[in-house]
């Protein structure tokens, strides 16, 4: 140990201090030149849309329509543009005489001559007089010249040239004379076909000088010392519509305090608060602030058209587009093994975003919906047509119905949960659903989505409100991994509406507009409001726009996609047709829905299949399913459109499995052919064995 020249003396002793260590490298921070250049971030060589083929179509189908749309703009207007030449040609030929009258006069060098037109610069005077001679003598030279040219062409040209060539020549020539008659103030082309806007540009001055009025003390103190204490990290550059500022905090001011003052940093940067969205960068450290300034606010700035408008289906274990961030970017949500939470304060989009949920939901065929419209104004109607269970009210007979179904649900879950406990263990690795699983018909695990709009209603529910609770509890706790999605959408956020069990095990979340912090806190979680995380800021303009919680890391801002009634109906009509190939439609949608009363599948169709067996002990699915649509168009019609007899027997096997019953190959002849064959079928006994042991149950109550 090495000690100091102080060596302090206490009691006549000499106590020696050991040397303070120097912990701080001298020159530089310590790290090797390597070590820096492996910290830095490499920028993509290539822009965005030319990684993604999708996105390299969507931005090669922007410009194209950009150009399409600015040419069709003018060649609507081209008439006036061409009356407007014709109108102002005769004045650019006279300014064209006038400016050809002044060459060949040597007109500009007359105020030099001028001058020098006095007794003591006579000789001056008369040397450029005398060069001013030899030059318009030249200049009429050339003119004569010009012109003889001019006129042998008109001359000769209209001989040996095509009509069409002398007309476009004459065209040409009156609209040159017509642009050099019109004027700076009052072209021809006098209107844009595209406004640019008119978006101020984001400075370095403009972040410091809007930073330095927040009032958070860090920064305010940081800068009394060094005017240079907001570092910026890569220069402000245009970022998507708008432009992005990396910024390097004060040592000890973090993100959320800024992100907290956004009005505040809004009003400084005199831009409207849907314009300006700083966002921390965790990844770095808590005061990196990526600060994103906007060129329109998002409620405002039009949104790229949504991946699954127009086609396709939809694997619902994977990522599907939900909405856009601030920057337009697409912000994806895996609804598989997720609960979700929806809130809002009325009319801010909570049941528009639930719908389209929804919708993205009943585009995988394999998913059941169980859709509730408890404020019963119709507005799920459009996901009736692909819905296993729908009901929009909240009549008594209503909340029988939805408890029927949640009585069901509970039992379905508790299959599942033998079914994969049972599996191979190569078969189910994390003893959850996967993808090829819920393929599996057979085993029935496919993803089953419950989706509720005013939920309070059935958790307030006097009577049935506890029992509603502990079921749609355990939908939310154990169903992610037995393929339930629970998404509850409600108005009234607060522990009545949503009970805590139900709220704290959501994994998802969206929180549009709310207006104090238990309500933001009871949607995003608790001491979201404290951290920043605040649906309070939204205004009333921001339709659509909330905080997105649980895909990912850091919450996002999104705006959901605006799908109307009538585009929700053409979805769901595209959703359907998809079920109906895929022999999936069930339920509700296929016209056999469930009857409170038996908790059960009752419907008609087991007599009705009866019927279409009719003499006969065995028949084909296919045929059955042709006689049931003869019997009944409306219900069993689409059953009937099926493209193959595979899918038919399929749909049918699928609609029996409720009551147990399985089809199975059976003999019979082709009435077409004569042939007989073994096909997928049914044995006239198990419908009769069914409807027995159904009818005895029933008795016995
Ligand atoms: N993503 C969106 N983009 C733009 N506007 C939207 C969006 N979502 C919803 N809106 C608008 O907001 C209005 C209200 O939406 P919605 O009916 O979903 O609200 P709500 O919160 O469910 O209201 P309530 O509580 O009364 O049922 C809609 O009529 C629609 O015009």
């Amino acid at each position: 140990m090495s000690t100091t020249k102080d060596d302090a003396e206490q009691g006549g002793k000499v106590i020696a201090f050991p040397a303070p260590a120097s912990v701080d490298t001298p020159a530089t921070d310590g790290s090797t030149w390597l070590d820096r250049l492996r910290s830095q971030k490499r920028q993509p060589i290539l822009p965005r849309y030319f990684k993604s083929l999708a996105e390299a179509k969507e931005a090669g189908k922007w410009v194209g329509k950009h150009y399409a749309h600015k040419t069709g703009y003018h060649l609507a207007r081209s008439p006036l543009y061409a009356l407007r030449l014709v109108v102002r040609s005769p004045r650019g030929l006279g300014l064209l005489m006038l400016a050809t009258g002044r060459y060949v006069t040597d007109a500009e060098g007359r105020p030099v001559r001028s001058e020098t037109a006095t007794a003591d610069k006579a000789e001056l005077y008369l040397k450029l007089s005398q060069q001013r001679d030899r030059r318009v003598v030249l200049r009429w030279i050339q003119l004569g010249l010009v012109a003889t040219v001019g006129v042998v062409l008109i001359m000769v040209l209209p001989k040996v040239l095509p009509q069409w060539v002398i007309w476009a020549c004459g065209v040409l020539a009156v609209a040159l004379l017509g642009k050099l008659g019109s004027t700076r103030d009052n072209p021809v082309v006098s209107t844009r076909a595209v406004m640019a806007p008119k978006a101020q540009k984001l400075t370095s001055d403009n972040v410091v000088q809007a930073l330095s009025v927040l009032g958070i003390a860090g920064i305010t103190q940081a800068l009394a010392k060094n005017p240079d204490a907001i570092g910026f990290t890569a220069p402000i550059q245009r970022d998507g519509p708008g432009w992005r500022a990396d910024v390097d905090l004060p040592p000890g001011v973090t993100v959320a305090e800024v992100i907290e003052r956004r009005p505040k940093l809004a009003s400084a940067l005199g831009r409207p608060l849907g314009c300006v969205w700083p966002e921390g960068n965790a990844d770095v450290h808590p005061g990196r602030m990526v600060l994103w300034v906007g060129d329109q606010d998002m409620s405002k700035s039009p949104q790229p058209a949504w991946p699954l408008r127009k086609t396709g289906t939809v694997d619902l274990f994977k990522s599907q587009p939900f909405g856009t961030d601030q920057r337009g970017r697409w912000v994806e949500i895996t609804l598989m093994f997720v609960s979700m939470v929806i809130g809002a304060i009325p009319r801010m989009g909570k049941t528009f975003t639930l719908r389209e949920l929804l919708l993205i939901a009943g585009m995988d065929p394999r998913a059941e919906l169980h859709c509730y419209d408890l404020k019963g104004t119709g507005d799920l109607s459009p996901l009736a047509p692909i819905s296993h269970r729908y009901r929009a009210g909240e009549e008594p007979e209503d909340i029988e119905y939805a408890l029927a179904d949640l009585r069901a649900l509970s039992a379905e879950l508790r299959r599942r949960a033998k079914v994969i406990r049972e599996l191979p263990r190569d078969l189910c690795p994390e003893n959850k659903v996967t993808p090829e699983l819920a393929g599996k018909k057979s085993l029935g695990l496919h993803p089953i989505v419950l989706g509720v709009d005013e939920c309070q209603k059935w958790f307030e529910h006097p009577e049935h409100g506890a029992e509603i609770e502990e079921i749609v509890t355990d939908l939310v706790k154990r169903g992610p991994a037995l393929g339930f999605v629970t998404l509850l959408a409600t108005q009234r956020p607060d522990a009545k509406s949503i009970p805590t069990a139900i709220s704290d095990n959501a994994v998802m979340r969206f929180c549009l507009k709310v207006t104090g912090q238990p309500a933001n806190d009871m949607v995003l979680g608790t001491s979201a409001h404290r951290n920043g995380i605040k649906a309070t800021t939204f205004s009333f303009r921001d339709k659509g726009i909330g905080i997105l919680l649980g895909e990912g890391d850091e919450p996002r801002t999104t705006r959901s996609v605006y799908i109307d009634g009538p585009d929700a109906e053409r979805l769901a009509a595209r959703a359907r047709a998809a079920r109906v190939a895929a022999g999936r439609l069930t339920g509700y949608a296929a016209g056999l829905d469930l009857t409170p009363e038996d908790d059960e599948d009752t419907g008609t169709l087991l007599p009705d299949v009866l019927t279409a067996i009719g003499d006969a002990d065995k028949a084909w699915s296919e045929s059955i399913v042709d006689r049931l649509a003869e019997l009944r168009p409306a219900v069993y019609g689409p059953w009937a459109e099926l493209p193959t007899g595979a899918a038919k027997a399929t749909q049918l096997s699928s609609a029996l499995k409720p009551f147990g019953i399985t089809t199975k190959q059976v003999w019979a002849t082709d009435p077409t052919t004569g042939k007989g064959a073994n096909r997928m079928g049914i044995k006239r006994d198990w419908i009769t064995a069914t409807i027995t042991d159904r009818d005895r149950k029933v008795g016995r109550r």
